[in-house]
Protein backbone atom coordinates (compact mmCIF):
# COMPACT_ATOMS: atom_id res chain seq x y z
CA UNK A 1 0.00 0.00 0.00
CA UNK A 2 1.48 3.35 -1.36
CA UNK A 3 -0.57 5.52 1.28
CA UNK A 4 0.76 5.49 5.30
CA UNK A 5 -0.19 7.62 8.13
CA UNK A 6 1.90 8.77 10.62
CA UNK A 7 0.86 7.55 14.51
CA UNK A 8 4.54 7.45 15.52
CA UNK A 9 7.34 9.55 15.19
CA UNK A 10 11.09 9.52 16.60
CA UNK A 11 12.80 13.50 17.09
CA UNK A 12 16.29 13.79 17.49
CA UNK A 13 17.64 17.84 16.41
CA UNK A 14 20.69 19.82 16.91
CA UNK A 15 18.80 23.27 16.74
CA UNK A 16 15.70 22.79 18.16
CA UNK A 17 13.69 26.27 16.23
CA UNK A 18 11.37 25.87 13.59
CA UNK A 19 9.93 22.80 15.22
CA UNK A 20 7.09 24.27 16.58
CA UNK A 21 4.48 23.82 13.86
CA UNK A 22 5.61 20.56 13.19
CA UNK A 23 5.40 19.50 17.04
CA UNK A 24 1.59 21.57 16.75
CA UNK A 25 0.70 19.18 14.03
CA UNK A 26 1.81 15.96 15.54
CA UNK A 27 -0.16 16.99 18.79
CA UNK A 28 -3.11 17.69 16.83
CA UNK A 29 -2.63 14.38 14.76
CA UNK A 30 -2.13 11.64 18.56
CA UNK A 31 1.25 11.28 17.22
CA UNK A 32 3.11 9.11 19.62
CA UNK A 33 6.63 10.64 20.00
CA UNK A 34 9.84 9.40 20.97
CA UNK A 35 12.55 11.46 21.40
CA UNK A 36 16.20 12.19 22.78
CA UNK A 37 17.17 14.62 25.78
CA UNK A 38 17.49 17.54 24.80
CA UNK A 39 15.21 17.68 21.79
CA UNK A 40 12.79 15.73 24.18
CA UNK A 41 12.64 18.83 27.07
CA UNK A 42 12.61 21.42 24.01
CA UNK A 43 9.52 18.59 22.88
CA UNK A 44 7.83 18.78 26.38
CA UNK A 45 8.64 22.41 26.54
CA UNK A 46 5.91 23.15 23.69
CA UNK A 47 3.44 20.81 25.22
CA UNK A 48 3.94 17.39 23.40
CA UNK A 49 3.89 14.64 25.12
CA UNK A 50 7.12 12.50 24.79
CA UNK A 51 8.25 9.33 25.43
CA UNK A 52 11.82 9.35 26.34
CA UNK A 53 14.54 7.19 23.74
CA UNK A 54 15.86 6.02 27.69
CA UNK A 55 13.07 4.40 28.26
CA UNK A 56 12.47 2.48 24.84
CA UNK A 57 16.19 1.50 25.15
CA UNK A 58 16.12 0.52 29.04
CA UNK A 59 19.73 2.46 28.35
CA UNK A 60 20.98 6.35 29.31
CA UNK A 61 22.48 8.37 27.11
CA UNK A 62 26.29 7.28 27.43
CA UNK A 63 29.60 8.71 26.81
CA UNK A 64 29.03 12.09 26.61
CA UNK A 65 25.90 11.34 23.84
CA UNK A 66 28.04 9.54 21.44
CA UNK A 67 25.51 6.53 22.05
CA UNK A 68 21.98 7.62 22.78
CA UNK A 69 19.19 6.53 19.84
CA UNK A 70 22.06 3.56 18.65
CA UNK A 71 20.00 0.95 19.85
CA UNK A 72 17.58 -2.54 17.95
CA UNK A 73 14.29 -0.71 20.07
CA UNK A 74 15.01 2.41 18.01
CA UNK A 75 16.65 1.02 14.03
CA UNK A 76 13.71 -2.12 14.83
CA UNK A 77 11.25 -0.14 14.56
CA UNK A 78 12.56 2.08 11.96
CA UNK A 79 14.07 -0.16 9.60
CA UNK A 80 11.20 -2.58 10.29
CA UNK A 81 9.38 -3.50 6.42
CA UNK A 82 5.20 -3.30 6.81
CA UNK A 83 4.98 -6.77 6.67
CA UNK A 84 4.63 -9.87 8.70
CA UNK A 85 7.81 -11.48 9.26
CA UNK A 86 8.91 -8.44 10.57
CA UNK A 87 6.19 -7.48 12.50
CA UNK A 88 5.97 -10.71 14.11
CA UNK A 89 10.13 -9.73 15.47
CA UNK A 90 9.28 -6.73 16.33
CA UNK A 91 6.04 -8.44 18.88
CA UNK A 92 8.62 -11.33 19.83
CA UNK A 93 11.15 -7.98 20.95
CA UNK A 94 8.63 -5.52 21.87
CA UNK A 95 9.65 -2.96 19.03
CA UNK A 96 7.28 -0.12 18.56
CA UNK A 97 7.12 1.13 14.73
CA UNK A 98 8.32 4.09 13.81
CA UNK A 99 7.04 6.16 11.06
CA UNK A 100 8.69 9.16 10.88
CA UNK A 101 12.25 10.35 11.58
CA UNK A 102 13.37 14.00 12.02
CA UNK A 103 16.82 14.80 12.63
CA UNK A 104 18.57 17.84 12.34
CA UNK A 105 22.43 16.66 12.37
CA UNK A 106 25.55 18.00 14.90
CA UNK A 107 26.33 21.14 12.79
CA UNK A 108 30.13 19.58 11.61
CA UNK A 109 30.67 22.11 8.59
CA UNK A 110 30.03 25.20 11.27
CA UNK A 111 32.14 24.02 13.79
CA UNK A 112 35.12 23.13 11.20
CA UNK A 113 34.51 26.63 10.15
CA UNK A 114 34.78 28.38 13.57
CA UNK A 115 37.63 26.40 15.27
CA UNK A 116 40.92 24.43 15.32
CA UNK A 117 40.20 22.40 18.05
CA UNK A 118 40.12 18.92 16.86
CA UNK A 119 38.27 17.58 19.89
CA UNK A 120 35.36 19.49 19.72
CA UNK A 121 35.12 19.13 15.63
CA UNK A 122 35.64 15.20 16.28
CA UNK A 123 32.46 15.51 18.67
CA UNK A 124 30.62 17.01 16.44
CA UNK A 125 30.57 14.30 14.27
CA UNK A 126 27.09 13.12 13.91
CA UNK A 127 26.90 9.40 14.09
CA UNK A 128 23.17 8.58 15.78
CA UNK A 129 21.58 10.93 14.08
CA UNK A 130 23.14 10.37 10.32
CA UNK A 131 22.53 6.19 11.36
CA UNK A 132 18.78 7.64 11.95
CA UNK A 133 18.12 9.10 8.52
CA UNK A 134 19.88 6.78 6.80
CA UNK A 135 17.78 3.70 7.85
CA UNK A 136 14.44 6.31 7.40
CA UNK A 137 15.76 7.01 4.15
CA UNK A 138 16.39 2.89 3.29
CA UNK A 139 13.12 2.44 4.44
CA UNK A 140 11.19 5.16 2.46
CA UNK A 141 8.35 2.49 1.87
CA UNK A 142 7.26 2.83 5.34
CA UNK A 143 8.64 5.61 6.66
CA UNK A 144 8.89 9.56 6.35
CA UNK A 145 12.02 11.04 7.01
CA UNK A 146 13.19 14.36 7.56
CA UNK A 147 16.83 14.73 7.15
CA UNK A 148 17.54 18.51 8.08
CA UNK A 149 15.84 21.60 8.69
CA UNK A 150 15.39 22.20 5.16
CA UNK A 151 12.29 19.94 5.03
CA UNK A 152 10.88 20.87 7.78
CA UNK A 153 8.32 22.93 5.11
CA UNK A 154 7.74 19.72 3.20
CA UNK A 155 6.77 17.61 6.54
CA UNK A 156 4.31 20.59 7.71
CA UNK A 157 2.63 20.47 4.15
CA UNK A 158 1.93 16.79 4.74
CA UNK A 159 0.59 17.03 8.34
CA UNK A 160 -1.51 19.65 7.72
CA UNK A 161 -3.04 19.06 4.38
CA UNK A 162 -3.04 15.35 4.83
CA UNK A 163 -3.68 14.94 7.87
CA UNK A 164 -0.08 12.49 8.37
CA UNK A 165 -0.95 10.27 5.30
CA UNK A 166 2.22 10.00 3.30
CA UNK A 167 2.17 8.57 -0.19
CA UNK A 168 5.17 6.92 -1.79
CA UNK A 169 6.89 9.71 -3.75
CA UNK A 170 6.96 11.62 -1.13
CA UNK A 171 8.52 9.15 0.97
CA UNK A 172 11.39 8.64 -1.47
CA UNK A 173 11.56 12.60 -2.73
CA UNK A 174 12.65 12.61 1.01
CA UNK A 175 14.48 9.73 0.82
CA UNK A 176 16.63 11.27 -1.77
CA UNK A 177 16.74 14.41 0.17
CA UNK A 178 18.36 12.14 3.03
CA UNK A 179 21.11 10.19 0.95
CA UNK A 180 22.17 14.10 -0.19
CA UNK A 181 22.04 15.28 3.29
CA UNK A 182 24.30 12.05 4.39
CA UNK A 183 26.81 11.95 1.90
CA UNK A 184 27.41 16.03 1.79
CA UNK A 185 28.23 15.75 5.74
CA UNK A 186 30.55 12.42 4.75
CA UNK A 187 32.06 14.69 2.27
CA UNK A 188 32.84 17.27 4.70
CA UNK A 189 34.26 15.05 7.22
CA UNK A 190 36.33 13.38 4.60
CA UNK A 191 37.58 16.98 3.37
CA UNK A 192 38.49 17.44 6.65
CA UNK A 193 40.31 14.65 7.14
CA UNK A 194 42.12 14.80 3.90
CA UNK A 195 44.66 17.17 4.40
CA UNK A 196 48.11 17.39 5.00
CA UNK A 197 50.48 14.65 4.64
CA UNK A 198 49.12 11.17 3.58
CA UNK A 199 46.15 12.91 2.12
CA UNK A 200 44.39 11.00 -0.46
CA UNK A 201 44.15 11.69 -4.08
CA UNK A 202 40.53 11.89 -4.13
CA UNK A 203 38.38 14.34 -5.96
CA UNK A 204 35.00 15.10 -3.43
CA UNK A 205 33.08 17.85 -3.55
CA UNK A 206 29.62 18.34 -2.58
CA UNK A 207 27.48 21.74 -3.49
CA UNK A 208 23.88 20.87 -2.47
CA UNK A 209 22.94 24.43 -4.06
CA UNK A 210 21.94 24.91 -7.27
CA UNK A 211 20.22 27.09 -9.83
CA UNK A 212 19.00 26.03 -12.89
CA UNK A 213 20.19 29.08 -16.17
CA UNK A 214 18.48 29.74 -18.95
CA UNK A 215 20.72 27.58 -20.97
CA UNK A 216 23.99 27.01 -21.33
CA UNK A 217 27.12 28.52 -23.41
CA UNK A 218 24.19 27.83 -26.17
CA UNK A 219 20.55 28.23 -26.51
CA UNK A 220 20.60 24.24 -26.97
CA UNK A 221 22.50 23.22 -23.99
CA UNK A 222 21.15 22.80 -20.88
CA UNK A 223 22.99 24.62 -17.74
CA UNK A 224 22.95 24.61 -13.78
CA UNK A 225 25.03 26.41 -11.57
CA UNK A 226 26.11 24.89 -8.17
CA UNK A 227 26.82 27.02 -5.63
CA UNK A 228 25.38 30.30 -3.35
CA UNK A 229 26.36 33.12 -5.46
CA UNK A 230 24.55 35.03 -2.90
CA UNK A 231 28.06 34.30 -0.63
CA UNK A 232 29.61 36.60 -2.69
CA UNK A 233 27.16 38.86 -4.22
CA UNK A 234 24.09 41.46 -3.54
CA UNK A 235 21.85 40.68 -6.39
CA UNK A 236 20.93 44.44 -7.08
CA UNK A 237 19.18 43.87 -10.11
CA UNK A 238 19.22 43.04 -13.80
CA UNK A 239 17.68 39.65 -15.46
CA UNK A 240 18.94 36.22 -14.57
CA UNK A 241 22.33 35.24 -15.13
CA UNK A 242 23.22 33.10 -17.67
CA UNK A 243 25.97 30.41 -17.67
CA UNK A 244 28.44 32.95 -20.02
CA UNK A 245 27.66 35.83 -17.29
CA UNK A 246 29.01 33.64 -14.84
CA UNK A 247 32.00 32.74 -16.59
CA UNK A 248 32.41 36.31 -17.10
CA UNK A 249 32.04 37.26 -13.80
CA UNK A 250 34.74 34.74 -12.68
CA UNK A 251 37.02 36.33 -14.96
CA UNK A 252 36.24 39.93 -14.19
CA UNK A 253 36.35 38.93 -10.02
CA UNK A 254 39.96 37.29 -11.08
CA UNK A 255 41.04 40.22 -12.50
CA UNK A 256 39.98 43.12 -10.34
CA UNK A 257 41.46 40.85 -7.54
CA UNK A 258 45.06 42.37 -8.33
CA UNK A 259 43.79 45.52 -8.19
CA UNK A 260 41.68 45.60 -4.84
CA UNK A 261 43.87 47.69 -3.08
CA UNK A 262 44.88 49.95 -5.95
CA UNK A 263 43.69 53.18 -6.56
CA UNK A 264 40.26 53.69 -8.36
CA UNK A 265 39.88 51.07 -11.30
CA UNK A 266 37.82 50.09 -13.59
CA UNK A 267 38.23 47.16 -16.27
CA UNK A 268 36.01 45.81 -19.19
CA UNK A 269 35.67 42.10 -20.14
CA UNK A 270 34.28 40.40 -23.26
CA UNK A 271 34.48 36.58 -23.23
CA UNK A 272 36.27 36.33 -20.19
CA UNK A 273 39.05 38.66 -21.59
CA UNK A 274 39.61 42.77 -20.56
CA UNK A 275 39.44 44.95 -23.36
CA UNK A 276 40.16 48.30 -21.51
CA UNK A 277 41.51 48.65 -17.84
CA UNK A 278 42.43 51.82 -16.39
CA UNK A 279 43.81 53.07 -12.57
CA UNK A 280 43.43 57.12 -12.29
CA UNK A 281 42.84 59.45 -9.38
CA UNK A 282 38.52 58.96 -9.54
CA UNK A 283 36.36 56.22 -11.11
CA UNK A 284 35.21 58.13 -13.75
CA UNK A 285 38.21 59.15 -15.03
CA UNK A 286 39.06 55.24 -14.67
CA UNK A 287 36.08 54.25 -16.06
CA UNK A 288 37.00 56.64 -19.35
CA UNK A 289 40.20 55.50 -19.69
CA UNK A 290 39.44 51.80 -19.50
CA UNK A 291 36.45 52.54 -22.54
CA UNK A 292 39.36 54.64 -24.40
CA UNK A 293 41.07 51.46 -24.61
CA UNK A 294 38.60 49.88 -26.94
CA UNK A 295 35.07 51.11 -26.72
CA UNK A 296 34.09 48.93 -30.01
CA UNK A 297 34.25 45.58 -27.75
CA UNK A 298 32.79 47.20 -24.60
CA UNK A 299 29.56 46.92 -26.23
CA UNK A 300 27.55 43.93 -24.45
CA UNK A 301 30.43 43.90 -21.62
CA UNK A 302 31.09 42.56 -18.32
CA UNK A 303 32.08 46.20 -16.19
CA UNK A 304 34.22 45.70 -12.95
CA UNK A 305 35.20 48.76 -10.17
CA UNK A 306 37.42 47.60 -7.51
CA UNK A 307 35.84 51.04 -5.73
CA UNK A 308 32.29 52.23 -4.90
CA UNK A 309 30.34 53.46 -8.25
CA UNK A 310 29.45 57.56 -7.84
CA UNK A 311 26.73 58.95 -9.87
CA UNK A 312 28.85 61.04 -12.51
CA UNK A 313 30.62 57.30 -13.09
CA UNK A 314 26.88 55.48 -13.30
CA UNK A 315 25.75 58.55 -15.81
CA UNK A 316 29.07 57.90 -18.32
CA UNK A 317 28.80 53.84 -17.91
CA UNK A 318 24.92 53.97 -18.60
CA UNK A 319 25.90 55.41 -22.00
CA UNK A 320 26.83 52.16 -23.53
CA UNK A 321 24.85 48.85 -23.65
CA UNK A 322 26.34 46.35 -20.76
CA UNK A 323 25.25 43.21 -19.25
CA UNK A 324 26.67 43.16 -15.75
CA UNK A 325 28.02 45.84 -13.80
CA UNK A 326 30.23 44.99 -10.51
CA UNK A 327 31.58 46.86 -7.53
CA UNK A 328 32.29 46.98 -3.79
CA UNK A 329 29.35 49.63 -3.70
CA UNK A 330 27.09 51.58 -5.54
CA UNK A 331 26.27 55.46 -4.09
CA UNK A 332 22.47 55.19 -3.45
CA UNK A 333 21.49 57.55 -5.74
CA UNK A 334 23.92 55.77 -9.07
CA UNK A 335 22.27 52.55 -8.23
CA UNK A 336 18.63 54.22 -8.20
CA UNK A 337 20.04 55.60 -11.65
CA UNK A 338 21.37 52.58 -12.82
CA UNK A 339 18.53 50.42 -11.72
CA UNK A 340 16.39 52.31 -14.13
CA UNK A 341 17.69 50.10 -17.30
CA UNK A 342 15.73 46.82 -15.73
CA UNK A 343 17.94 44.37 -17.39
CA UNK A 344 20.77 45.33 -16.78
CA UNK A 345 22.74 42.90 -13.80
CA UNK A 346 24.13 44.82 -11.07
CA UNK A 347 25.71 42.73 -8.64
CA UNK A 348 27.85 44.47 -4.85
CA UNK A 349 30.63 42.35 -4.71
CA UNK A 350 31.30 41.22 -0.91
CA UNK A 351 34.75 40.43 -1.35
CA UNK A 352 37.06 39.52 -4.04
CA UNK A 353 37.48 35.94 -3.01
CA UNK A 354 38.69 33.06 -4.62
CA UNK A 355 39.22 29.37 -4.20
CA UNK A 356 42.64 28.59 -3.16
CA UNK A 357 42.09 25.15 -5.30
CA UNK A 358 40.22 25.00 -8.47
CA UNK A 359 39.26 22.93 -11.48
CA UNK A 360 37.44 21.76 -14.49
CA UNK A 361 35.89 18.49 -16.09
CA UNK A 362 37.66 17.11 -18.99
CA UNK A 363 37.91 14.16 -21.28
CA UNK A 364 35.84 12.03 -18.18
CA UNK A 365 37.94 13.40 -15.50
CA UNK A 366 38.46 16.47 -13.39
CA UNK A 367 41.76 18.44 -13.79
CA UNK A 368 42.70 20.31 -10.36
CA UNK A 369 44.91 22.45 -9.40
CA UNK A 370 46.40 25.72 -7.07
CA UNK A 371 44.84 28.83 -8.18
CA UNK A 372 47.40 31.33 -9.70
CA UNK A 373 47.04 33.62 -6.60
CA UNK A 374 50.90 34.78 -7.22
CA UNK A 375 51.43 38.65 -8.34
CA UNK A 376 55.13 39.78 -8.46
CA UNK A 377 55.62 42.95 -7.37
CA UNK A 378 57.73 45.70 -8.21
CA UNK A 379 61.02 44.95 -6.20
CA UNK A 380 60.97 41.17 -7.58
CA UNK A 381 61.51 42.14 -10.97
CA UNK A 382 64.87 41.29 -11.98
CA UNK A 383 66.72 43.71 -14.86
CA UNK A 384 68.46 41.13 -17.34
CA UNK A 385 69.11 44.33 -19.60
CA UNK A 386 72.20 47.43 -19.13
CA UNK A 387 69.19 49.42 -18.70
CA UNK A 388 66.62 49.45 -15.99
CA UNK A 389 63.34 50.49 -16.34
CA UNK A 390 62.33 53.73 -14.71
CA UNK A 391 60.04 53.73 -11.29
CA UNK A 392 56.95 54.94 -13.58
CA UNK A 393 57.70 51.95 -16.15
CA UNK A 394 58.16 49.34 -13.33
CA UNK A 395 54.72 50.81 -12.07
CA UNK A 396 53.20 50.21 -15.63
CA UNK A 397 55.19 46.74 -16.03
CA UNK A 398 53.27 45.32 -13.11
CA UNK A 399 49.81 46.90 -13.97
CA UNK A 400 50.10 45.26 -17.80
CA UNK A 401 51.67 41.80 -16.43
CA UNK A 402 48.53 41.68 -14.10
CA UNK A 403 46.31 42.54 -17.24
CA UNK A 404 48.25 39.60 -18.61
CA UNK A 405 47.62 36.96 -16.45
CA UNK A 406 43.71 37.24 -16.63
CA UNK A 407 43.80 36.98 -20.52
CA UNK A 408 43.50 33.89 -22.79
CA UNK A 409 47.21 32.61 -23.83
CA UNK A 410 48.92 33.43 -25.54
CA UNK A 411 48.49 37.34 -24.85
CA UNK A 412 50.61 39.92 -24.98
CA UNK A 413 49.43 43.52 -23.35
CA UNK A 414 50.19 47.34 -24.27
CA UNK A 415 50.41 49.72 -21.28
CA UNK A 416 51.37 53.17 -20.47
CA UNK A 417 50.37 55.48 -17.21
CA UNK A 418 48.48 52.67 -15.38
CA UNK A 419 46.21 52.52 -18.72
CA UNK A 420 45.36 49.03 -20.77
CA UNK A 421 46.41 50.34 -24.30
CA UNK A 422 46.24 47.59 -26.24
CA UNK A 423 46.27 43.49 -25.87
CA UNK A 424 46.27 40.56 -28.06
CA UNK A 425 45.10 37.14 -26.40
CA UNK A 426 44.15 33.52 -27.64
CA UNK A 427 46.92 33.58 -30.70
CA UNK A 428 48.42 30.63 -31.29
CA UNK A 429 51.56 32.36 -31.68
CA UNK A 430 53.22 35.12 -29.14
CA UNK A 431 53.92 37.24 -32.64
CA UNK A 432 50.42 37.58 -33.01
CA UNK A 433 49.06 38.36 -29.42
CA UNK A 434 51.75 41.36 -30.10
CA UNK A 435 50.77 42.39 -33.93
CA UNK A 436 47.12 42.62 -32.78
CA UNK A 437 47.86 44.45 -29.41
CA UNK A 438 49.71 46.99 -31.47
CA UNK A 439 46.58 47.14 -34.28
CA UNK A 440 44.17 47.50 -31.72
CA UNK A 441 46.05 49.94 -29.83
CA UNK A 442 46.90 52.29 -32.80
CA UNK A 443 42.87 51.75 -34.07
CA UNK A 444 42.09 52.99 -30.99
CA UNK A 445 44.61 56.73 -31.17
CA UNK A 446 47.06 55.40 -29.23
CA UNK A 447 50.58 55.87 -29.97
CA UNK A 448 53.07 53.41 -28.08
CA UNK A 449 55.85 55.70 -27.67
CA UNK A 450 57.24 55.05 -24.20
CA UNK A 451 54.59 52.32 -23.59
CA UNK A 452 55.32 48.55 -21.69
CA UNK A 453 54.84 45.57 -23.02
CA UNK A 454 54.24 42.19 -20.48
CA UNK A 455 54.33 38.73 -22.14
CA UNK A 456 52.45 35.42 -20.12
CA UNK A 457 55.45 33.60 -20.95
CA UNK A 458 58.85 33.87 -22.23
CA UNK A 459 59.48 35.00 -25.99
CA UNK A 460 61.06 31.84 -27.67
CA UNK A 461 62.84 34.38 -30.17
CA UNK A 462 63.73 37.89 -30.25
CA UNK A 463 61.16 38.95 -33.26
CA UNK A 464 58.55 39.88 -30.59
CA UNK A 465 60.80 42.23 -29.07
CA UNK A 466 61.57 43.36 -32.09
CA UNK A 467 58.13 44.37 -33.29
CA UNK A 468 57.48 45.76 -30.25
CA UNK A 469 60.57 48.53 -30.08
CA UNK A 470 59.70 49.68 -34.01
CA UNK A 471 56.28 50.57 -32.05
CA UNK A 472 57.75 52.63 -29.84
CA UNK A 473 58.19 49.88 -26.26
CA UNK A 474 60.80 50.82 -24.14
CA UNK A 475 60.31 48.25 -21.00
CA UNK A 476 59.76 44.79 -21.55
CA UNK A 477 57.96 42.24 -18.33
CA UNK A 478 58.39 38.53 -19.28
CA UNK A 479 59.46 35.24 -16.93
CA UNK A 480 62.48 34.52 -18.73
CA UNK A 481 63.56 30.89 -19.11
CA UNK A 482 64.07 30.38 -23.33
CA UNK A 483 66.78 29.37 -24.45
CA UNK A 484 67.10 31.79 -26.98
CA UNK A 485 66.80 34.75 -24.23
CA UNK A 486 70.33 36.07 -24.86
CA UNK A 487 68.77 37.43 -27.88
CA UNK A 488 65.84 38.99 -26.55
CA UNK A 489 68.10 41.04 -24.01
CA UNK A 490 71.08 41.49 -26.94
CA UNK A 491 68.07 43.48 -29.12
CA UNK A 492 67.23 45.04 -26.48
CA UNK A 493 70.63 46.60 -24.94
CA UNK A 494 71.20 46.89 -29.02
CA UNK A 495 68.09 49.55 -28.86
CA UNK A 496 67.84 51.37 -25.74
CA UNK A 497 65.44 49.13 -24.06
CA UNK A 498 64.90 47.53 -20.65
CA UNK A 499 63.85 44.29 -19.54
CA UNK A 500 62.75 42.14 -16.63
CA UNK A 501 62.13 38.79 -15.87
CA UNK A 502 59.51 37.44 -13.55
CA UNK A 503 60.33 33.84 -13.16
CA UNK A 504 56.75 33.03 -12.66
CA UNK A 505 54.62 32.04 -15.99
CA UNK A 506 51.25 33.11 -16.25
CA UNK A 507 49.67 30.73 -18.98
CA UNK A 508 45.76 30.74 -18.86
CA UNK A 509 44.15 28.20 -21.03
N1 LIG B 1 24.70 9.17 19.60
C1 LIG B 1 23.48 8.94 19.18
O1 LIG B 1 23.00 7.84 19.30
C2 LIG B 1 22.70 10.05 18.62
N2 LIG B 1 21.42 9.94 18.26
C3 LIG B 1 21.02 11.16 17.81
N3 LIG B 1 22.05 12.02 17.89
C4 LIG B 1 22.03 13.45 17.58
O2 LIG B 1 21.72 14.13 18.78
C5 LIG B 1 21.17 15.41 18.51
C6 LIG B 1 20.01 15.67 19.44
O3 LIG B 1 20.38 15.50 20.75
P1 LIG B 1 19.50 16.10 21.95
O4 LIG B 1 18.09 15.71 21.64
O5 LIG B 1 20.01 15.47 23.17
O6 LIG B 1 19.72 17.60 21.93
C7 LIG B 1 20.79 15.39 17.04
O7 LIG B 1 21.68 16.27 16.36
C8 LIG B 1 21.02 13.94 16.60
O8 LIG B 1 21.47 13.88 15.25
C9 LIG B 1 23.12 11.36 18.37
N4 LIG B 1 24.33 11.93 18.59
C10 LIG B 1 25.46 11.67 17.92
O9 LIG B 1 25.82 10.77 17.29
Amino acid sequence: MASKKIQSALISVYHKDGLEPIVEELKRLGVQIYSTGGTQQFLESLGATVNAVEDLTSYPSILDGRVKTLHPKVFGGILARREENHQEQLKQYDIPEIDLVIVDLYPFEETVANTDDEAAIIEKIDIGGISLIRAAAKNYKDVVVVPSKAEYGMLEKLLKEKDGVTELPDRKALALRSFGVSSHYDTAIFNYFNQGEGAEAAFKQSIPEAQALRYGENPHQAGTFYGKLEDMFDILGGKALSFNNLVDIDAAVGLMREFQDADPTFAILKHTNSCGVATRPTLLQAWTDALAADNVSAFGGILIANTTVDLATAQEIDKIFYEVLIAPDFAPEAQEFLSKKKKRILLRIKAFYAHERSFKSLLNGVIEQDTNLKMETAEELETVTQKAPTAAEKEDLIFALKCAKHLKSNTIVLARGQQLLGMGCGQTSRVDALKQAIDKARHFGFELDGAVMASDAFFPFADSVEIACEAGVTAVVQPGGSIRDKDSIEYCDANGMSMVFTGVRHFKH
